[in-house]
């Protein structure tokens, strides 16, 4: 029995009226398993059924065809548990859209544990300080609203909401993606760190391939609602080979390119840190590349990361 398993799944919605209605298939027949304590991220670009399937992983919504087990038994019912809503959280892109910003800090850490009831009352102040500190959100700041946080503290906030609800999965969906740079950076490696101290699972929704190569131990790729590839070992990310997941790293590091100092720098092919590579370009030797804040995981792919084991 794996820890997740999810058996053909597909999901189809119903659009327009009685007389007009129209089916979008959003995802179709996608299998693959979990093991606990993986990160796997699910790429493709907009549209290809990312969210759709993470939607149904956390029981969010059911599927229209196959099934979804979490540790053996089906993760969607009309009464889910709430054991089972405790064990599968999720953290996703916007944060303000998921928060109450009249709620402080303190209380948005709060609404699992009274749900939950997974901490006495009078111990719960002690356990959201303790969140909150962790995530880098420290006591003088836990009754401020939410509002008047800045996109990066309150992620960090959604982060430790998720996490006070002692869960086994975290559905990431594309957690950084509305953050800047710097701060992707600070809370990717919070995602790695938490990950090894609360041993939890992540599935990982994202278009961005450098968040996922540094997060993730696996990688499938989805396009128009099917997986056209997986990768089971992410530092053979270069063995990618379908013409759909070349064109994710092309754009991936064309992209980055485009607005590197606004020259025509030519790409290592198959490194994703190529435009950010010492060796892809004479000026980046003497710039500090924004990612060296992020530890690199798997360093062999990565020129800049070969260079720093070296220092
Ligand atoms: N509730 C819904 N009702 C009707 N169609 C939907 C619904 N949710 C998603 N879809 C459609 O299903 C398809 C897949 O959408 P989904 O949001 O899962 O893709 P995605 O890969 O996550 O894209 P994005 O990165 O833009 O979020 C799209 O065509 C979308 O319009």
């Amino acid at each position: 029995m794996s820890f997740l398993e999810i058996k053909q799944v597909s999901k189809t919605y119903k659009s327009g009226g009685k007389f007009h209605s129209r089916e979008i298939q959003a995802v179709k027949d996608v299998s693959f398993t979990m093991e606990k304590g993986e990160c796997l991220a699910i790429v493709g670009e907009s549209g290809s059924g990312k969210s759709t399937l993470g939607r149904m992983v956390v029981g969010l919504e059911p599927t229209t065809d196959g099934e979804i087990l979490f540790q053996g038994s089906k993760v969607w019912s009309k009464h889910m548990s709430k054991e089972r809503r405790q064990a599968l959280q999720m953290v996703y892109q916007n944060s303000f859209e998921v928060t109450n910003p009249k709620f402080t800090a303190a209380q948005i850490v709060e609404e699992p544990l009274r749900y939950f009831r997974l901490v006495p009352p009078e111990k719960r102040r002690e356990r959201e300080q303790k969140l909150l500190a962790r995530m880098g959100i420290p006591e003088s700041e836990m009754d401020k609203k939410a509002a008047s946080f800045s996109g990066g503290q309150l992620q960090r906030i959604c982060i430790a909401r998720a996490l006070a609800a002692a869960p086994e999965l975290i559905l990431l969906d594309e957690p950084l993606s509305s953050l800047d740079v710097s701060v992707q950076a600070q809370i990717l490696n919070l995602l790695q760190d938490i990950k090894e101290e609360y041993q939890l699972t992540y599935l990982l929704i994202s278009h961005d391939l450098e968040v996922v190569y540094y997060l993730s131990d696996r990688l499938i790729v989805m396009y128009f609602g099917k997986v056209v590839e997986q990768i089971d070992d992410i530092s053979l990310f270069e063995e990618l080979s379908h013409p759909y997941s070349l064109d994710l790293i092309d754009a991936a590091t064309y992209q980055e390119t485009d607005t590197h100092h606004g020259e025509d720098v030519l790409p290592t092919k198959g490194c994703i840190y190529a435009s950010r590579c010492k060796r892809a370009c004479e000026r980046c030797r003497t710039e500090e590349p924004m990612l060296r804040e992020i530890r690199p995981k798997h360093k062999i792919a990565c020129h800049f990361g070969v260079e720093d084991e070296k220092e």
